[in-house]
């Protein structure tokens, strides 16, 4: 018998998380200390391989519970399966963030799923395999297994998607200073809308110019070199379409960056927006203002402070 406490009940969190950063459509992500949800999971132990979700908080009613259309419950199905455990499941959510809000709420869900199963069931299944589970949830999302939510969530800190087939995943250094404000506007945008309105084809001039800050930005993470950060977070691909998603995108964008932030940008598929700022200092400086623009216009909203979260999903329990 193992020396480890065999546990029936375990309750993880993962984290929010703020994909693309910029330049990076569907390779860069980073995880946020906090919002973030919480999945139980409760195993029976009887040989039936069951998965049932008893329970979801904080989502207003509108999540489904159906198994199959949940992210934490494909995760956790696909999680049994692919390790051949014949436990049942039962699955409870206490969502901390709201839908639709590029926050990467799909993805916390699932990554805590697949997290709490290898906390209870202890497979040793690799961080790569679980993060091919959750992207799965992320598939029923919203229509594709895009892995810059999952990754940063899983992992915890930046990742890059080097590459998806086959998936290779790179963990980057996080300079020490560096801090994230997370705007959340009272609107929602699904990231299936949100992609579809992309242009399948690039320019090769584009492509040139968002080679370059993605370079750079990657490279100033590694030498925690601000100015360079500040002069690579430029999205000519995405944030041009995206941005006419999101009310006053740009008098934002104009705010963040005149009140000191390094760079701002759409967090995932939007409707939440991201500043990157140099010091908590920094970074709280520019929540009131940002307010105030959000006032003027009448949407409410809410605005997070948070250090990149290094840790990716917590067993609270
Ligand atoms: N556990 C879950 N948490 C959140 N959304 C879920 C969950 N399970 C299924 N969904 C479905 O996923 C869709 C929301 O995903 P979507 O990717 O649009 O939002 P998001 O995860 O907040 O955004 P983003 O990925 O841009 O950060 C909704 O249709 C919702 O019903
Ligand atoms: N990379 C994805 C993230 C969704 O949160 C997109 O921008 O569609």
């Amino acid at each position: 018998m193992s020396d480890k406490e065999i546990k029936n009940k375990i309750k993880v969190f993962a984290p929010a998380t703020v994909a693309n950063v910029s330049c990076g459509f569907d390779i860069l992500g980073f995880a946020l200390s906090n919002p973030g949800d919480e999945v139980t999971l409760q195993r029976i132990p009887d040989g039936k391989g069951n998965v049932n979700i008893s329970g979801i908080s904080g989502d207003g009613g509108r999540l489904p519970k159906e198994v199959d259309e949940n992210t934490a419950g494909v995760a956790v199905k696909l999680y049994l399966k692919n390790t051949g455990i014949s436990d049942s499941v039962e699955i409870s959510i206490a969502k901390q963030m709201p839908l639709g809000s590029g926050m990467g709420s799909s993805a916390a869900s699932a990554v805590a799923a697949v997290a709490a199963c290898e906390a209870l069931f202890d497979a040793g299944m690799p961080l790569i395999d679980q993060l091919k589970i959750a992207m799965e949830g992320e598939r029923k999302a919203c229509g594709t297994a895009h892995a810059d939510n999952v990754a940063p969530a899983l992992y915890g800190g930046f990742t890059l998607i080097r590459s998806y087939q086959p998936l290779d995943v790179v963990r980057l250094p996080v300079p020490e200073k560096l801090y994230c404000v997370l705007i959340n506007p009272d609107v929602e945008v699904r990231t299936q809308s949100a992609r579809e309105i992309l242009k399948q084809k690039v320019s090769l001039q584009d492509a040139v110019i968002q080679t370059g800050n993605v370079a750079g930005l990657i490279s100033a993470l590694y030498s925690e070199d601000y100015e360079l950060l500040s002069r690579s977070l430029q999205d000519v691909l995405v944030e041009p379409i995206r941005k006419i998603l999101i009310p006053v995108y740009d008098k934002m964008k104009y705010t963040a960056l005149e009140n000191g932030a390094l760079g701002y940008g759409i967090s995932g598929s939007g409707p939440s927006m991201f500043a990157l700022c140099e010091g908590r200092e920094s970074a709280e400086k520019i929540v009131k203002p940002l307010n105030e623009v959000l006032d003027n216009v009448g949407i409410s909203g809410k605005i997070y402070v948070s250090q990149v979260n290094q840790d990716g999903p917590v067993v609270k329990e």
